[in-house]
Formats: C-alpha cells, sequence, structure tokens
C-alpha cells in the first residue's frame, strides 16, 4: 500500500497541470505513523493523534494549526513553514458572506484551525476600503465561542488579515490585480488559494474564468466553494457543470449544501454505523416510513427575487433534504473516505424512482394577520411578480427501488412562513406484530409504534419515542422518549455548518461535498415534475403566514398511511 508519512495537517502541493486552476493531493509526513495515501479525514486523523499526543485544544476539537508543527512532530516541514492560506470572498458585500462567511472563519481563526500565515480578501463591486470591510465584518463577529477570553484581541488580529479588492465578475483585469494583492500577501511563499463563490449563480463561470486565468495559485493549490443553486434543473446544472470544468477539475470544485455541514447531520452515520441497535433495524423490514421535515417561521425576507426563480423544491428539496435521505438510505461504505461514501450515495439516488406529479402537494404563504400584527403574503414582496406561482411549501413522496428499501415512503416537507422553525428527520417504525398490549392502545396502533427522531436544529437532539407501563398498580401504557438533548449532555456550543464546510474544503476533506454524479442524479429526480409544475401552471395552495402549511400535505400522507410525526407532536 503506498503511505507517506505525516507532519500534523501539512499540505503541499504537486501541479495537476490539465487545468488552469490546480489542485493536488496533500501531502502528509511524519516520522513514526504512516497512512494510507488518501487524504481524506486528515482533520479527524489529526485530532486521533492530537488526542493520543494529548495535545487537542481544548475548544472544539480542532486542534492548534496554528502551532501544530512545533507540539506534534520533531520533523519540520519546511515548506509547509513557508506556506500561506489565501481565502477570497467573492460576493463579500453580500448578505450570506455576512452573515455566514466571515463568522465562520473567524470562529476558525479563534479555535486555531487556520493555518499561521493566512489572509482573507473579499471581492465584489461595491467600492469599499479595508478599513470599510473590516468594520462591516466585525459587526457580524462574535466572542460566542464560549464567552472565550481575548476575543475582542483575536478578532483585532483576525480583522488585520482581512483585505478588500473591488472588481467586477467578469473582469480578467480586475483579478490580476487581485493577484498581485495576493502575491504580496503570500510573499513568494508555497501559495494555496480558496475561492468562496458567495454570488448569484449567474455569474459562477465569470469568476472561474477570471480567477482561474489570472489569479490562481503558481505553485500550491486553487479551490472554489461553489454555492448553491447549481443550476435550476438537468439541463442547467449539466451545463454549469461543463463550463466549470473548462477551467477546474473536479477535485477543485467543492459544491457545498451546508446541511451536511450540520451537527446531526454528521451524525447520522455514527448512529447508525457504530451503534448494533439501529443498523439491524435500518430496512423496510422495521422501518414503515422516513419523514425528512424542514420549516422556517419567517418567509422570504429581503431574498423574493432569487427565490422566486428557484421555489422551495429547488431551494430545499432538492439538496438539503435529498442529501440528508441520501445519507440516511445508503448502504454500508467501504470505508469512511469521501469517494466511498459518495458513491453510496449516488447508488441511493439513481435507486430512486422521479418524483411523480401526483406524488407532491405545493402551497404558498399569503398575508395573514396575528396579535394585531399583520404578515405579508408571498406575494406582497416587492421584488417577487404579484402573480406568481412559486411554491413557498412543497411536500412530497419518494421511493427507493432497491432490496432494503422497497415501498418505504421517504415523506418531505419544506416550507417558509410556518408557525416554527426546524430541521428534523423521523423515523417511524412498523407495528410490533402480535402485540400483547395492544388492547392497551384503544384502537389507535399507530399511537403504538417506535419512533425515532433526530432534531437538527433548533434544540439539537435525537430522541426515540418508546412505549412505557405508567408507574403505579394499574398497567396503564404511556408513550415516553429515551432523550438525548444536545443542549444537557454536551454543554459546548455546536460550531456552525460553515465553519465545518470551510475547514473541510481549507484540508481538502470532499466528502461533505456534492460531487458532479451526485448532482446529476438529484436533478434527474426532480427536473420531470418541476417541469410538469411549470408547464401545466399548477397553482399552489395557499396557507396562511406562519400556519401549519396547507391541508394537502395530509393528504399526501395518507395516502401513504403515514402521519407527519411533527403534527403529532404538537
Ligand atoms: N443568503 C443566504 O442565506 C444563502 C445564500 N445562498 C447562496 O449564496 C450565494 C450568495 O447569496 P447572497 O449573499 O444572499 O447573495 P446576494 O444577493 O447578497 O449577492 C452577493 C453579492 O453579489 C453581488 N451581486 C448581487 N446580485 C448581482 C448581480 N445580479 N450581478 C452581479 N453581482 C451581483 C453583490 O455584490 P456587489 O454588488 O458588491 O458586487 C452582492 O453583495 C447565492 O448563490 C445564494 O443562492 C445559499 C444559501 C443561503
Ligand atoms: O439554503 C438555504 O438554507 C436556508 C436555511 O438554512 P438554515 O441553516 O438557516 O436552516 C434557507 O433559509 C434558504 O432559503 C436556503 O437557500
Amino acid at each position: 500500500m503506498a503511505t507517506h508519512t505525516m507532519i500534523v495537517r501539512s499540505s503541499s502541493s504537486a501541479l495537476a497541470a490539465s487545468s488552469p486552476l490546480k489542485e493536488t493531493l496533500p501531502l502528509f509526513t511524519t516520522r513514526s505513523l504512516t497512512f494510507p495515501r488518501k487524504s481524506s479525514f486528515s482533520r479527524l486523523r489529526l485530532r486521533f493523534f492530537a488526542e493520543k499526543l494529548s495535545q487537542l485544544d481544548s475548544s472544539n476539537g480542532c486542534a492548534s494549526l496554528q502551532d501544530s508543527g512545533e507540539h506534534l512532530t520533531e520533523e519540520h516541514d519546511t515548506k509547509e513553514e513557508s506556506s500561506t492560506l489565501s481565502i477570497t470572498v467573492v460576493g463579500a458585500s453580500g448578505d450570506l458572506a455576512k452573515k455566514k462567511i466571515f463568522p465562520a472563519l473567524f470562529a476558525l481563526f479563534y479555535e486555531g484551525c487556520l493555518p499561521q500565515d493566512f489572509s482573507v480578501f473579499g471581492y465584489a463591486r461595491t467600492k469599499l476600503t479595508h478599513e470599510e470591510l473590516r468594520v462591516m465584518i466585525s459587526r457580524t463577529l462574535t466572542c460566542r465561542i464560549d464567552q472565550r477570553e481575548n476575543c475582542v484581541d483575536k478578532m483585532d488580529q483576525f480583522l488585520k488579515r482581512c483585505f478588500y479588492h473591488s472588481g467586477q465578475y467578469n473582469s480578467e483585469d480586475d483579478f490580476a490585480e487581485l493577484n498581485t494583492k495576493l502575491n504580496e500577501k503570500e510573499e513568494g511563499k508555497l501559495s494555496n488559494r480558496l475561492y468562496y463563490l458567495s454570488i448569484p449563480p449567474n455569474i459562477f463561470v465569470d469568476v472561474v474564468r477570471c480567477a482561474s486565468l489570472r489569479a490562481s495559485s503558481v505553485n500550491g493549490w486553487t479551490r472554489v466553494i461553489v454555492e448553491k443553486p447549481f443550476g435550476r434543473d438537468s439541463e442547467s446544472s449539466g451545463e454549469l457543470t461543463r463550463c466549470l470544468k473548462q477551467y477546474l477539475t473536479e477535485e477543485q470544485i467543492f459544491r457545498i449544501d451546508h446541511y451536511l455541514g450540520k451537527e446531526l447531520v454528521e451524525n447520522l452515520s455514527v448512529l447508525r454505523f457504530s451503534n448494533l441497535v439501529f443498523e439491524p433495524l435500518w430496512s423496510r423490514n422495521y422501518i414503515r416510513n422516513v419523514q425528512l421535515i424542514f420549516s422556517e417561521d419567517f418567509g422570504t425576507e429581503g431574498r423574493g427575487g432569487y427565490f422566486d426563480q428557484y421555489g422551495i423544491i429547488r431551494d430545499i428539496m432538492q439538496n438539503h433534504l435529498l442529501q440528508i435521505l441520501a445519507l440516511f438510505a445508503m448502504e454500508t461504505p467501504v470505508s469512511l473516505d469521501a469517494e466511498d461514501i459518495r458513491s453510496e450515495k449516488v447508488k441511493v439516488l439513481r435507486s430512486m424512482k422521479p418524483l411523480l406529479l401526483q406524488d407532491m402537494i405545493v402551497g404558498q404563504y399569503k398575508g395573514h394577520s396575528k396579535g394585531g400584527k399583520a404578515y405579508p403574503g408571498y406575494t406582497d414582496d416587492p421584488t417577487v411578480p404579484t402573480n406568481s406561482l412559486t411554491p413557498t411549501f412543497a411536500a412530497a413522496a419518494m421511493f427507493i427501488n432497491n432490496a432494503r428499501w422497497d415501498g418505504v415512503p421517504f415523506l418531505m416537507k419544506a416550507g417558509k412562513a410556518l408557525h416554527t422553525r426546524g430541521a428534523e428527520i423521523r423515523v417511524q417504525f412498523r407495528h410490533v406484530p402480535g402485540n400483547l398490549y395492544k388492547k392497551n392502545f384503544a384502537t389507535d396502533l399507530d399511537k403504538a409504534t417506535n419512533e425515532l427522531v433526530i432534531r437538527v436544529q433548533p434544540d439539537e437532539g435525537i430522541y426515540l419515542r418508546i412505549n412505557n407501563k405508567v408507574p403505579g398498580l394499574g398497567m396503564r401504557l404511556d408513550r415516553s422518549d429515551l432523550n438525548l438533548l444536545y443542549r444537557s449532555r454536551y454543554p459546548r456550543e455546536i460550531p456552525d455548518a460553515y465553519e465545518r464546510l470551510l475547514l473541510d474544503a481549507i484540508e481538502g476533506e470532499r466528502r461533505l461535498f456534492i460531487r458532479s454524479d451526485e448532482l446529476d442524479a438529484a436533478w434527474d429526480l426532480f427536473t420531470p415534475a418541476l417541469k410538469e409544475l411549470e408547464h401545466k401552471k399548477i397553482v399552489p395552495e395557499l396557507y396562511p403566514y406562519g400556519s401549519r402549511g396547507p391541508v394537502g400535505a395530509h393528504y399526501l400522507a395518507s395516502k401513504y398511511n403515514v402521519r407527519w410525526g411533527d403534527l403529532e407532536d404538537a
């Protein structure tokens, strides 16, 4: 087996000449330990060894990279010591950059997860000075991490590493200027460059072309994180992939689905594959249905222009919920390597039947007054056409045609402007055959089935609904929860999904990013129904802002003999 030695998370590169931007496998070196050549799981490996060496940082489990070389190895990789990381946030003036990306970068810096020598560049058309960018960023940085010490100092240190370059997204010259500024900061060292495309999708290709031709690293790796949406359907997504691949190799493209970076979604495989009590039950033999539920208690506020082009199915179902479904339903991967996991997910997606129009319902929220307050309808948003048919709610029933899941409905439900905010996976189990306690449940045996709930957010937790005897002399049964509430069990704050994903991209870990064949398979499942919906101009069922959504969702579920678990809970 090919091996190479490891210095803690040091990475260097050889050149991949086939594309203007270069991506290479990180090299790992250590004197005493050898590993398979694959680069995956370097962070986990690092943690493992860091733990072994009692050097683990006391924070979120990320051993300090800023001084890891000194602590963990005797051998110094001179290349690593003289390498730099430049992270360019393209679309730095935008909502996502301010809300998520800069704060996540700061959190990584605070946690010691960024290399010693790094700089962050903001790039957008808006004219800003470095100082103005820093002021803008500083408004969204918080010392949230356990109210730890010296946060303000850390913020200052971080902000000093932040710079701004104003330019057009389709101007090679502007990117050449960015390149000059990056070179200045990199001071001739081995430079690794990460671009985060936090911009509308219609300019992805322009940016990738300009960055690749004029501002890619000449001696290290260059990677590009691409935000969703990856197209509107199979054709446009395929076209986007083809265009990106004129300038990037697949290894350089990190298609982000931030739900994959959420703690409870990450935990899904651990729960299933490392607990004997779950894996044997994970099939049609014991599971009656699986529900993937997303809800938001606010509307499209401020994002109506974007949203109206896409709708809830493309915004949430085709990516976030389907990714969770694939992780949930996949067969055991050969290993935890990114390619093994992604290959298993693709198999699930390819085993699924494309969604049929009769297996979905769509809704749109309308204005509603409650407690003297008026909540606007979707089409009241000035950026949304008044006659828009775009769904802000959808429910769908999907099936996996394989031996494990044949006949099991996977129900999805996603909506904006509902009564609550949450995301959860609900697994409803079959009835106990010949249940001795049948009579204790009156006629509603469904009420007696077990349910496993993985609450992705908020109040992250996992609970298993069981039947239990109410203490006392009689024989009364009760439904109770075996409850793992993260807040009680793990008082430490859970890192934001973007922190995990940014760190993974820096490390070259692709497990939580979407491979192009996964994307193709995902679009193939939704494109026919989306087209039909638009072609037939299906009118969405209206539901009041702040309600539980359209009743059509219940009819859909009952068609498959299912009741939505979240409503039973309420
Ligand atoms: N916001 C969110 O919560 C989420 C966003 N995303 C995705 O992330 C990406 C960025 O989102 P978000 O920050 O909300 O987007 P914004 O609409 O805020 O756009 C980001 C920046 O891009 C530039 N821009 C906006 N519209 C155009 C245009 N038509 N042509 C050229 N430049 C434009 C603007 O910068 P300037 O004018 O200074 O150049 C703007 O500040 C999108 O792909 C979005 O779908 C994904 C998940 C959640
Ligand atoms: O991708 C998206 O996700 C957000 C919800 O993300 P969350 O992490 O806050 O749950 C959603 O609001 C947005 O419409 C969508 O584009």
